[in-house]
């Protein structure tokens, strides 16, 4: 079992009358990617920003293992804002080895790693260059190394993916995954949901500022990863609405998703097609991870029947 190095409590927060955050609690656990999902304006970087004390919550409490007192220790902590900024003029390596020195992390230390993760990244050489003469994707790399510099017990990534290449999206998801495998505790934020699909350990959904799902990648896909019949053919969707375990029916010219219940059984169900039915295509997925959210975002419940790890 991995163990709990911050545990967010019943978390909330108001601008104004407006509850941006209500009663969010959550873990992050050494070794864990855990993920923060929702859409845009859900209240994820007012989470963050919260538990990191960069803003005063107006409920709730957040407690970091082993310190005594409230909140989070910036020592042991790595934190890649939402908002990219680096100071446009000054070497890449200065600016690695300034937020060292903000950690209280020696300096020859900071130095070699720096090379090395420069090394990683394909920035060989680059430690003399000034933030201006890197590419976007470059300084994020260049930011993303000073936030793991000391080597952060914590490591909080808000859209660590955002603006990458597909490429350098594969090396970002290798190293948080490293990182994780060697003890770091991740949260990560990211509207990316097939690279959340593959490297995120835990999940927190929110929508609105409430947690809507919760759990492990695993129980979330086995509780909300329904099934879905896709046909194609011409076919009207009444001829499948009343078919047994169907949940709902989406059609879109000549293809028509059904989305079946959770605790279906595929051999039994499947022989209840209609004969008048045209198939000239039929497959039968789980939904994605993608589809889930977007289900949730736009209020449309492809996932009911079965409840789920935590469903609010
Ligand atoms: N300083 C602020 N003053 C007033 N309202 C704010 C402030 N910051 C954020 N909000 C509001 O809080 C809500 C949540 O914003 P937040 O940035 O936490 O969302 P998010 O989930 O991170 O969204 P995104 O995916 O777009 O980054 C939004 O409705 C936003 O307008």
């Amino acid at each position: 079992m991995n163990q709990t190095l911050l545990t967010v409590d019943n978390l909330g927060k108001s601008y104004k009358d407006k509850q941006i955050v209500k009663d969010i609690s959550f873990s992050v656990k050494k070794g864990m990617i855990t993920a923060i999902l929702g859409p845009n304006g859900a209240g994820k970087s007012t989470t963050i920003r919260s538990m990191m004390g960069i803003m005063q919550p107006d409920e709730g409490d957040v407690q970091y293992q082993g310190h005594p007192k409230q909140g989070v220790p910036h020592q042991k902590v790595g934190y890649l804002p939402e908002e990219r900024g680096l100071y446009k003029n000054v070497k890449i390596m200065d600016i690695i080895l300034y937020f060292a020195d903000l950690k209280d992390y020696p300096k020859k230390k900071a130095k070699a790693r720096a090379l090395e993760y420069l090394k990683k990244f394909g920035l060989e050489g680059k430690d003399k260059v000034s933030v201006e003469e890197l590419s976007k994707g470059m300084a994020q790399k260049a930011q993303f190394i000073a936030s793991i510099i000391h080597e952060p017990e914590l490591l909080i990534l808000d859209e660590p993916f955002s603006g990458l290449d597909p490429v350098s999206q594969d090396v970002f998801k290798r190293e948080i995954r490293e990182l994780a495998d060697n003890g770091t505790a991740i949260l990560l934020s990211s509207h990316q949901m097939n690279l959340i699909e593959e490297i995120a350990d835990d999940l927190l959904l929110i929508h609105k500022g409430k947690t809507v799902i919760q759990g492990s990648m695993e129980e979330v896909k086995e509780q909300y990863s329904n099934y879905k019949c896709t046909i194609v053919g011409e076919n009207e969707a009444s001829l499948f609405e009343n078919l047994p375990s169907v949940q709902s029916v989406e059609q879109d010219g000549n293809r028509t998703v059904l989305y079946l219940e959770k605790d279906v059984h595929l051999p039994t169900w499947v022989t209840h097609m209609p004969q008048a039915s045209i198939i000239q295509e039929m497959t039968i997925d789980r939904i994605s991870l993608h589809e889930i959210f977007v289900g949730i975002a736009t209020e449309k419940d492809l996932m009911k029947s079965g409840g789920g790890a935590n469903h609010a």
